[in-house]
């Protein structure tokens, strides 16, 4: 087990070793997962080679943490603030059985009028047995309710997007291909899902999240920091509370976990 925190590409970042060898590095802007590398040394992640990672756009790939506005979905910013914000690295347990890093993110109400309300934030990455662990916790810090959106807006490696497919979200079993672009909403489902891919399986378990966003913008849409034919390597699929925003009462806790499981 080994935790460093290095300079990735100008942007400071933590990363840790799991007792196999797997890898998960973490950008403390957006406390968003940048990599995570399996015991084979295989990279799971997709990230852009058009996204600068030291900002000041939010980056492109890994995971980022979208809080507390998803989207366009009201007065925000695109996505919430969090993605783009510096959290801070906490002292956590990196030697345990399931290694992890934990980071936090303190809003004040005054720092942006548009979403008036204290919180703390903290999200938790872990290597689990065959898998990465993400959780994104939640506090009322405030003396009023709150209301937000969150999602962990997961890239995922595929190689070939056209040639994928995705069991778990839509209803009785159906397989969903993703030959076509696609940016979907899928409210209240449980899960698992199932990702197989040419160059992955993965089984994806969510947690205290309700939805799933299924997004891959297909080869007609123009993202300036993604590159050319770079949309076919990735899929999304973001656990996700959209479409129900959650409530938070003062001094009450919400959380969500996404855990993505190499299949075998
Ligand atoms: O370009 P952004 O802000 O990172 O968003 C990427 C995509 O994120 C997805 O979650 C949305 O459903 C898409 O509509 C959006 O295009």
């Amino acid at each position: 087990m080994h935790v460093q925190t290095l300079m990735m590409e100008g942007a400071p970042a933590v990363q840790l070793q799991g007792p196999t060898g797997d890898t998960v590095t973490v950008l403390l802007r957006g406390a968003q997962v940048i990599s995570w590398v399996d015991a084979t040394g295989v990279e799971r992640l997709y990230r852009s080679p058009l996204s600068p990672l030291d900002g000041p756009q939010p980056v492109r790939g890994g995971v980022p943490v979208i809080f507390p506005q998803f989207s366009g979905r009201g007065p925000m910013v695109r996505h919430g603030f969090a993605r783009t914000s510096l959290w801070e690295w906490l002292p956590a347990d990196a030697a345990g059985a399931e290694p992890q890093l934990v980071f936090r993110m303190q809003h004040a109400a005054h720092e942006t009028p548009l979403w008036p309300h204290d919180c703390a934030c903290t999200l938790t990455v872990a290597l689990v047995p065959a898998g990465l662990r993400m959780t994104l916790a939640v506090h009322n810090t405030g003396n009023s309710p709150l209301s937000f959106h969150a999602a962990l807006h997961t890239y995922l490696e595929v190689g070939d997007v056209a040639r994928s497919t995705l069991t778990g979200v839509l209803p009785q079993g159906e397989v969903l291909s993703l030959a076509e672009p696609i940016d979907h909403l899928f409210e209240s489902v449980p899960g698992p899902f199932a990702l197989r891919s040419p160059a992955t399986a993965l089984d994806l378990v969510h947690e205290g999240f309700t939805d799933a966003v299924v997004w891959n913008p297909g080869p007609q849409a123009v993202i300036a920091d993604l590159p050319a034919g770079g949309y076919a390597r990735f899929l999304c699929v973001e656990a996700a509370s959209v479409g129900v925003p959650v409530q938070l009462a003062p001094g009450a806790h919400w959380q969500g976990s996404q855990c993505l499981f190499i299949a075998t």
